[in-house]
């Protein structure tokens, strides 16, 4: 088993900015090809030489540890008999880097029996990594220092909800009606859940779909700082690997502290 401590949390996060630099070469260039994959999503070649440099350093420093990438589907039959994995988006938010408004990040997790038991997120444009493991704690790091990620918001009146920038759906729509007065702010990729562990929003929910790959790096970073992600319809934790379909279900996120507001 990998050990969570504050040298993994390291040295993932060094994976993930040799990623990030790889991504930020294509992000550099003038033009770059788009195509779109069978579920119609984007990907550029940032996507895929991300995912070439984290497949290859993790296969080297932990090569007895299966990968499973959105670049690279593993079929069930066979990663429904893993105990514990690297689970992987190497550019989340694609129509975010289109749209070059530096909303998108490289998402490395560990998963153990179905749990998101650590994770780094780091964006590239903006140049923070956030890193959380279980029993470890959650920290952001710009310009090489590190700092715990301790949330002592005051009370919000009006709660601060992030969304996704490019994915809306009528099913958010109505649920942010039944809110009540809420301040909304669109912000692509998995950096919603990175806010919510910062104390600058209070509620991502997601009415809409994820993969699997879209939720876990964060959602370790989140839950290692105080934050929670639960099912919409069970608030049961949101799980890893527990059936073929790599969808999430809808899902809630909630800053560190929001159920005791
Ligand atoms: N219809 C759909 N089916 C599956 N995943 C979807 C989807 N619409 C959006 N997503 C996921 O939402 C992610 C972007 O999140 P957000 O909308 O919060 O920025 C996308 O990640 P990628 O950019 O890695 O493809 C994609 O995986
Ligand atoms: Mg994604």
């Amino acid at each position: 088993m990998v050990t969570l401590n504050i040298d993994l949390l390291e040295q993932l996060g060094q994976i993930a900015r040799d990623a990030g630099d790889a991504i930020m070469q294509v992000y550099g260039q003038h033009d770059f090809d788009i195509s779109q994959k069978s579920d119609d999503s984007p990907v550029t070649a940032a996507d895929l030489a991300s995912h070439g440099v984290i497949v290859a350093a993790l296969s080297s420093a932990f090569a007895d540890v299966p990968v499973l990438s959105e670049e690279a589907v593993i079929p069930w039959q066979t990663r429904r008999h893993w105990q514990e994995y690297f689970l992987i988006d190497p550019l989340d938010g694609t129509k975010e880097f289109i749209k070059r408004n530096g909303e998108f990040t490289v998402n490395i997790a560990l998963i153990r029996d179905g749990e998101a038991v650590a994770g780094v997120v780091y964006a590239p444009v903006l140049g923070r990594s956030y890193l959380g493991a279980r029993g470890v704690g959650a920290y952001l790091e710009v310009d090489g220092k590190r700092e715990a990620l301790v949330v002592n918001a005051p009370l919000r009146a009006v709660p601060v909800v992030v969304g996704s920038r490019s994915h809306q759906s009528d099913a958010m729509a109505g649920y942010l009606n039944t809110l009540g007065e809420h301040e909304m702010l669109s912000v692509g990729s998995s950096l919603k859940f990175c806010m919510l562990a910062e104390g600058r929003a209070d509620l991502y929910p997601r009415l809409g779909p994820t993969s699997e790959w879209d939720t876990a790096a964060a959602q370790a970073v989140l839950e290692s700082a105080g934050g929670q992600v639960v099912q919409f319809d069970t608030n049961e934790p949101l799980r890893y690997n527990s059936k073929e379909d790599i969808l999430n279900p809808w899902f809630m996120a909630t800053a560190p502290g929001w159920n005791n507001r």
